[in-house]
């Protein structure tokens, strides 16, 4: 049976990228694997400074928020950045936390499944035929995890 989640607070909440689980990247410590994600839509253009706006920002939906601001102009690559930017932190955020990296390794072999009802990229969309590039990464954490271990 699929696992589907997306809200922190629903069941398999801790797949969220909004879930309270910090991470440290490169010394620097990010609240959530959404501030990372969403401040590194800044990275080199001159909106950068706002990466710190962002990074402290108080809840990954206020990060989130700034970070969608298209006021702001994004990175011109971030459409094939993106990936290795959530690659990067997903993947650490599964490997700082134990209690979280047992609830992902017990998931087995089934399908996890972003259920955004708005996001057709990371998510499955409101009808189910987006992408589902989140539930995809964590099944690739998932797979790389374990082969780390053996
Ligand atoms: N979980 C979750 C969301 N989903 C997350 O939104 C991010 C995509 O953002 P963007 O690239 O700016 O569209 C990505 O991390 C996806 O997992 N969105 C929400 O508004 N609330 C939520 O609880």
């Amino acid at each position: 049976m699929a696992i589907y989640f997306y809200k922190a607070d629903q069941p398999y909440g801790c797949f969220s990228n909004f879930s309270p689980h910090p991470i440290t990247i490169n010394r620097i410590p990010w609240q959530t694997v959404e501030h990372y994600y969403q401040a590194h839509k800044l990275l080199g253009t001159p909106d950068q400074p706002l990466m710190e706006v962002i990074r402290q920002a108080e809840t990954p939906e206020q990060a989130a928020s700034i970070g969608r601001d298209r006021a702001r102009t994004i990175r011109v690559d971030w459409n094939t950045a993106k990936q290795e930017v959530m690659w990067t932190a997903v993947l650490t955020k599964f490997l700082t936390h134990p209690d979280i990296q047992r609830v992902l390794l017990e998931t087995g072999e089934e399908s996890l499944i972003e259920n955004s009802p708005k996001d057709y990229y990371w998510g499955c969309g409101k009808d189910g035929s987006g992408q589902n590039q989140l539930g995809k990464m964590l099944m690739r954490v998932r797979s790389y995890i374990r082969q780390q271990a053996t």
